[in-house]
């Protein structure tokens, strides 16, 4: 936390210089007050009394501008930490390998940005201001009662030890509680967008179990509840038993006022018991607020388990366009995870500059892994991959894929489409829509490249979607591209129409085609079949140059 509240140190530091100057000013009130009691009223001195009063209302003023501000100053530091956080999270998250996004659900990261990240805001923001203010207060009328009596403080703070012990055991309970409950927040978000998706709604309305998906969604909610009940009892027990222990302590300070401790002052009696009082607030509030503490800290470990993940893959610069780049896999193999076993194994494969490659080969035979090992997206558990002709630059930095599962903004196409770089003028939307076939589709609706393509491009076809992906990729900067099943949803013309276009489009540069539904082979086109044997069908000569 202290490295988050460095860039802010000038801010935290106004901030406790407002807090030490509270505790001076807390002493003087009952301090001011017993003077009121002893020697203006008792005494009958009226100009003093005018004066002790009109200083306590000074002082009520000036304490309660500190107030305002010292609330001003830390949500300032607590809104600009968490919005740190968050971009921490997001940009670690974004920055993993390709294997941490088939591990971890969605719901999962968005549970740490969105209701994690809002329990260290309400910490920071909050809990450590009103903890600094009850500290504060607690400082103030402590080090007032110690003045007026050790003996009476002695007492108070004996009491307040024990609670403090006895609230710790009920925190541990409820941290436990709240990770538990972080854990059942997170399937019911998975299950909610999964569920309530539209691939949700016909997967559960075509296999008759949306009553199941209802079903699961209300246990995990039921447990969830549970959770929450038990979480909220611990906090309200822990809290009523303070609450009841300190109802005792008017009771035993008259009692200690009367008997053991002799020589107070009818105002110092009062003024102690006023300070009980007013003690009683800041210590409970403060354990709990170590309760708050301990909930806290469950969601400060989950957003730290992501601040920690493994360094991020370094953001590449994307070098200007030019001409095609080559590939050289040798003895190339891959296999998911530790225990997977091997999808890919002792490929070698050139794809020289400017080529077209057509990948062939049954379902589940490695063709897109193959497609992200060439895209740079994947490193390859075995082999060597070598880029030719990228001036030095990364294989990543140069080549695009277009997956076989597109992703598309809820948004309008043109928005879509100008995701792929800046400075995209409405020429180059032209062109790439030609070259995909979209243009007819989008002179005929209403509203043009303005029409929201809706969640995930459902309100396009399957066809529609894929060439939008496409079209957009073609956009980008890139020497070497990946086209994966892209036409799988396109009839025949129409996948043969695209993948001329794409062919004229990208002449020049590196051009790797996945399909189920081969294009037209022309003769200086490679063509490779990925089986349990890989077999290059067509080579083109080696690439040279780097
Ligand atoms: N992230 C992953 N984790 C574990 N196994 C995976 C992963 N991705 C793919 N596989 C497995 O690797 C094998 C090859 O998958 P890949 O997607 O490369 O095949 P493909 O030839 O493109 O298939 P299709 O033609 O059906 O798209 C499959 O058996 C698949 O189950």
């Amino acid at each position: 936390m202290l490295t988050w509240l460095r860039p802010h140190r000038w801010k935290v530091a106004a901030s406790l210089l407002i807090v030490v100057l509270t505790v001076p000013l807390g002493v003087a009130g009952p301090l001011l007050t017993r003077m009121v009691i002893d020697q203006g009223l008792l005494r009958g001195d009226a100009g003093l009394l005018t004066l002790l009063c009109v200083l306590m209302v000074v002082l009520g003023v000036v304490v309660s501008v500190l107030d305002v501000g010292n609330v001003a100053l830390t949500n300032i530091i607590g809104q600009r930490v968490t919005t740190t956080l968050r971009a921490g999270v997001y940009g670690r998250a974004q920055a993993q390998e390709l294997a941490f996004y088939t591990e971890e659900s969605t719901s999962e990261v968005q549970a740490r940005l969105v209701s994690d990240i809002e329990g260290i805001d309400r910490f920071v923001t909050s809990t450590a201001q009103q903890a600094l203010g009850s500290f504060t207060a607690l400082a103030a009328s402590g080090i007032a009662m110690v003045v007026l009596s050790w003996q009476l403080a002695l007492l108070s703070f004996s009491l307040a030890y024990v609670l403090a012990l006895l609230n710790h055991r009920f925190a541990r309970r409820r941290q436990d509680l709240a990770r538990q409950r972080q854990r059942h927040l997170t399937s019911l978000l998975r299950f909610a967008a999964e569920d309530l998706s539209l691939g949700g709604i016909i997967l559960g309305r075509t296999l008759r179990r949306s009553g199941r998906q209802l079903e699961r969604f209300v246990e995990v909610c039921r447990q969830l509840s549970e959770i929450t009940v038990r979480q909220r009892v611990v906090g309200a027990t822990a809290y009523v038993i303070i609450g009841a222990s300190f109802a005792c302590v008017p009771p035993l300070v008259f009692w200690a006022a009367g008997t053991a401790v002799s020589g107070l002052s009818i105002g110092t009696v009062i003024v102690m018991v006023i300070l009980q009082m007013q003690l009683s607030q800041p210590i409970q509030s403060l354990l709990q607020l170590s309760s708050s503490l301990h909930v806290s800290l469950a969601k400060f470990e989950r957003v730290i388990q992501y601040l920690d993940l493994p360094e991020p893959v370094r953001d590449h610069a994307r070098p200007a366009g030019g001409a095609g780049v080559g590939v050289t896999l040798r003895g190339v193999g891959h296999r998911y995870g530790d225990a997977g076993r091997a999808v890919l194994g002792g490929i070698d494969l050139d794809l020289p500059a400017g080529s077209v490659t057509v990948v062939r080969g049954r379902t589940g035979s490695g063709k897109s892994t193959l497609g992200l090992i060439v895209a740079g997206l994947l490193r390859p558990t075995s082999g060597t991959v070598e880029v030719h002709g990228a001036g030095g630059a990364d294989l990543r930095d140069v080549a695009t894929i277009v997956p076989q599962h597109t992703t598309l903004f809820d948004a309008s196409i043109r928005e879509n489409l100008l995701f792929a770089r800046d400075g995209v003028t409405e020429d180059d939307l032209r062109r790439v829509l030609a070259a995909v076939r979209l243009d007819d589709l989008v002179a005929t609706l209403p509203q043009g490249l303005d029409t929201p393509v809706g969640v995930e491009g459902h309100q396009l076809s399957g066809g529609e979607r894929q060439r939008l992906a496409v079209a957009r990729a073609l956009l980008a900067d890139w020497r070497l591209l990946v086209v994966d099943e892209v036409t799988s949803a396109l009839d025949g013309v129409t996948s043969d129409e695209v993948y001329d276009a794409l062919r004229s489009y990208c002449r020049g540069r590196t051009l790797v085609v996945i399909a189920h539904r081969l294009p037209r082979i022309r003769p200086t086109d490679q063509v490779v079949l990925v089986d349990s044997t890989f077999r290059v069908e067509n080579a083109l000569p080696a690439p040279t140059g780097r």
